[in-house]
C-alpha cells in the first residue's frame, strides 16, 4: 500500500517513523512518503495561501499550489483514494480504517488555516479518484498533521502483517460485534487489596465468554449508548446460544 501526506509541516509526520507504522515502512507492507506542499509553491516567498474569496477571518489553501501537488502524488487514471482531514469532514470511524487499509494508493492532504479551497477536491473528483473528507471528532486543530496520523495508525495497523498477531484485531472495541472492549487484567491477582474477578481465573472458558460480553454490552450501553442502537442484537443472542 502506498500513502502520500502533502502538510506545510512534513515533520509533524516523523511520528510515522515509529513504532508498527515504521515496521511496516521498513518491511514494505507501507510505502509512505511525506512532502512539503512548499515545494509546488511558486513564488519567492513559496506561498501556499491567500485572503478567502467573500471575505472572513483567516486564509485560504490556494487551489494552483495544491492542483500541482495532487497531480505529482495522485495515480494517473484517477484510481486513487484522495483523504481531506477537516473538522466538517465525515466522522472518521474503524469501518473508514478497514477500507482504507484495502486501498492500494492513498493520499492524505493536510490543510491549514481555514482549510483548502474547494475545488481541490472537486477536481479530484472530476479526474476519477475517491475523495473522503474526514474528521477525527468534533473539536478544531490548526491542521489536518495530526489527523492524518490518527487515520494512518488505525488503516495502517490494520495491514496484514503488520500487526503479530492478527487475533489481536478481532476482539477490539468498535469491531464486528459492534462493541466497545471489556475490561482487561494481568499478574498479579491481587493488586492493592483489589482482586481481579474469580470468573476469569476458572479457566471456565463458556462461562469466561460469557462474562466478557456482559461486561462489554454493559460498557457500551453505560458509555456508546448510540452504538447500543446500532447493535445486531440477533448476532448477539446467536453467541449466546453458542456459549
Ligand atoms: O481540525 C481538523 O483538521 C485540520 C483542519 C483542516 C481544515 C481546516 C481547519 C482545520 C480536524 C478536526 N477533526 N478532524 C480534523
Amino acid at each position: 500500500m502506498r500513502v502520500d501526506v502533502v502538510s506545510i509541516f512534513p515533520d509533524y509526520l516523523a511520528a510515522l517513523d515509529l513504532s508498527l507504522v515504521g515496521k511496516a515502512r521498513r518491511t514494505g507492507l507501507l510505502d509512505l512518503r511525506v512532502h512539503d506542499l512548499r515545494g509546488w509553491a511558486t513564488d519567492r516567498h513559496r506561498t501556499v495561501d491567500d485572503t478567502p474569496f467573500g471575505g472572513g477571518a483567516g486564509m485560504v489553501m490556494r487551489p494552483d499550489v495544491w492542483g500541482r501537488a495532487l497531480d505529482d502524488v495522485l495515480p494517473a487514471g484517477g484510481a486513487g483514494h484522495l483523504v481531506v482531514p477537516t473538522p466538517s469532514g465525515e466522522v472518521f470511524t474503524q469501518r473508514h480504517a478497514e477500507r482504507l487499509a484495502l486501498e492500494a494508493h492513498v493520499v492524505i492532504a493536510c490543510g491549514r488555516y481555514e482549510g483548502i479551497d474547494a475545488r481541490v477536491a472537486e477536481r479530484a473528483r472530476a479526474a476519477g479518484h475517491r475523495v473522503s473528507e474526514l474528521s477525527i471528532g468534533d473539536y478544531v486543530l490548526n491542521g489536518g498533521e495530526v489527523a492524518a496520523l490518527v487515520m494512518i495508525e488505525a488503516f495502517g495497523r490494520l495491514l496484514p502483517g503488520v500487526v503479530g498477531n492478527p487475533h489481536s484485531l478481532v476482539e477490539e472495541s468498535h469491531g464486528a460485534a459492534g462493541l466497545l472492549e471489556y475490561p482487561v487484567y494481568t499478574k498479579p491477582p491481587a493488586w492493592e487489596g483489589l482482586e481481579v474477578p474469580e470468573v476469569l481465573l476458572s479457566g471456565h472458558h463458556a462461562r469466561i465468554e460469557r462474562w466478557r460480553r456482559d461486561r462489554a454490552l454493559e460498557r457500551t450501553a453505560a458509555r456508546r449508548p448510540d452504538m447500543v442502537a446500532a447493535l445486531d442484537v440477533a448476532a448477539l443472542d446467536k453467541a449466546d446460544l453458542a456459549v
